[in-house]
């Protein structure tokens, strides 16, 4: 068992934490359905209507971000975070991770690829978790990525990371993104531990 700096500052009790990542997982599925769809414009207007009522549900239950759940919920594979693609660990330790992810439609940029933004997105993701696994809180000072191959949606892929190296507060790291055999993607990074103070 790991341990990460970002671990979650609100733990919900069970009960709520549950319920929580099923409304975000419905979030996620309501993400792809508006994007691989294409309704008429009365469907889309009514909608839209049905969608404005239920944020307007959730206003009275705003927190500061000290209390969200979306994001802090490191016992999920998503920690209920709706922006990042869900990451199946299947090994992880402080030094190397591995595991898979799924892109979806809401992914997509064009002819089945993968948004190249959203390539970034997921290895800050991989990466941000491990540089912060039995570490002090860190933040990405560069993230640079080699996109070898269009990075397919709806397989799928297996990523690594792995620590390469930490000098002081500077914490190296490397990964990739496979569809099978085939690289799709590469990066490196460098994460900083925080001083005190630092936001
Ligand atoms: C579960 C959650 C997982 C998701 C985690 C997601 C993580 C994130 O995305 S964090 C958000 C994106 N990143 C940011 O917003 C960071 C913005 N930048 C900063 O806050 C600062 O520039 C920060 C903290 C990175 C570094 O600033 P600071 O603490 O003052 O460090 P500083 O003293 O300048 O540099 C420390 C060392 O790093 C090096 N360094 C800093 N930035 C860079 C860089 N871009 N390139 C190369 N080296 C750098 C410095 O040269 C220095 O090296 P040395 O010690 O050898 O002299």
């Amino acid at each position: 068992m790991t341990s990460s700096a970002w671990a979650a500052q609100t733990l919900a009790d069970q009960e709520t934490g549950t319920a929580f990542e099923h409304l975000i997982g419905s979030l996620r599925g309501l993400q792809d359905s508006v994007t691989s769809t294409r309704p008429p414009a009365e469907v889309a207007l009514a909608i839209a209507a049905e969608l404005r009522a239920v944020a307007h549900r959730l206003d009275e239950f705003g927190v500061g971000e000290a209390d969200q759940l979306a994001g802090a919920q490191m016992d999920y594979p998503g920690r209920s975070q709706a922006c990042v693609p869900v990451l199946d660990h299947t090994a992880q330790s402080a030094d190397e991770v591995r595991g898979t992810l799924q892109l979806s439609r809401f992914h997509l940029g064009r002819n089945g690829a993968a948004h190249g933004g959203v390539i970034p997105l997921v290895f800050d993701e991989i990466f941000g978790r491990l540089a912060g696994t039995d570490r002090p809180r860190c933040r990405t000072a560069f993230l640079h990525v080699d996109y070898r191959e269009i990075t397919p949606i709806g397989r799928r892929l297996d990523f690594t990371g792995r620590v390469e190296r930490v000098d002081g507060r500077k914490i190296f790291v490397t990964g990739s993104l496979a569809d099978g055999d085939a690289v799709v993607a590469e990066a490196d990074a460098l994460f900083v531990v925080l001083r005190e103070g630092q936001p």
